[in-house]
């Protein structure tokens, strides 16, 4: 389990920015949101977090865990960007699920939720996607051929007036609702699916 940054005592509440996947496997792709989202966002840590099983995909094809886990601890550094089984420990396959026990364990810390593109477009298929976005800022990251999808999407049309600029996204509490942004940066080409079909596995 991944303790909180900085010195014993240190007042400022830890900037956590929480990559959900299935890692399966991990690649470039996702060393590539973390970095930017770490600096574009002024994170102190990007977690990992390898999900136990995403409740949209199917179970076919899905490495086991462990591997999984081991995938996503391989891309990190082990201090910036972290691989947790945290969702696996806290038995929470939901997105909303796991940020409200997050928040209860870890009340030093203000987490952002990451994802690529194409999970901003799939966003209203999560369980309880509004109440989701109105706890939790999001920045997302592009991606080839999902960037413009997205940002035409249901999800980015029903939270536009809560959009802001990456600078602006932990600037300040929001009380009513939490912003989300895009992230300006590189699209990059990974996927697991294509990792996987050019290893001959399941696609
Ligand atoms: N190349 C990428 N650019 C931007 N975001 C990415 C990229 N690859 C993965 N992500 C994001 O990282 C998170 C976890 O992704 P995931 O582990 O499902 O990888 P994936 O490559 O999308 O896998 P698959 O192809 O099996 O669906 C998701 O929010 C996804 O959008
Ligand atoms: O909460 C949901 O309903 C939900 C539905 C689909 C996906 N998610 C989460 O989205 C993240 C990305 O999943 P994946 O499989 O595309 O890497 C991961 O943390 C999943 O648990 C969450």
């Amino acid at each position: 389990m991944p303790g909180l940054p900085g010195p014993a005592g240190d007042r400022r509440r830890a900037r956590i920015g929480l990559l959900g996947g299935s890692f399966n496997p991990a690649h470039a792709g996702h060393r590539h949101v973390a970095e930017r989202a770490l600096r574009a966002l002024r994170l102190d840590q990007v977690w990992l977090l390898v999900s136990p099983g995403n409740p949209l995909k199917p179970r076919a094809g899905m490495a086991p865990f462990a591997e999984r886990l081991a995938s996503a601890r391989a891309i990190g550094d082990g201090v910036r960007v972290l691989a947790t089984e945290l969702e696996a420990r806290l038995h929470s396959r939901f997105t909303v699920d796991t940020l409200a026990k997050l928040v209860r364990r870890f009340p030093r810390a203000r987490f952002v939720l990451l994802m690529g593109a194409d999970n901003l477009h799939q966003l209203p298929r999560w369980r309880r996607w509004r109440r989701l976005a109105r706890g939790t800022p999001i920045a997302v990251l592009p991606r080839p051929g999902e960037t413009r999808k997205a940002l035409n999407g249901q999800a980015a049309h029903a939270l536009a007036r809560w959009r802001r600029r990456p600078a602006a996204l932990l600037a300040q509490p929001a009380p009513d609702h939490a912003p989300w942004c895009l992230v300006p940066a590189r699209e990059h080409p990974a996927s697991a699916t294509a990792i996987r079909a050019a290893r001959g596995g399941l696609g």
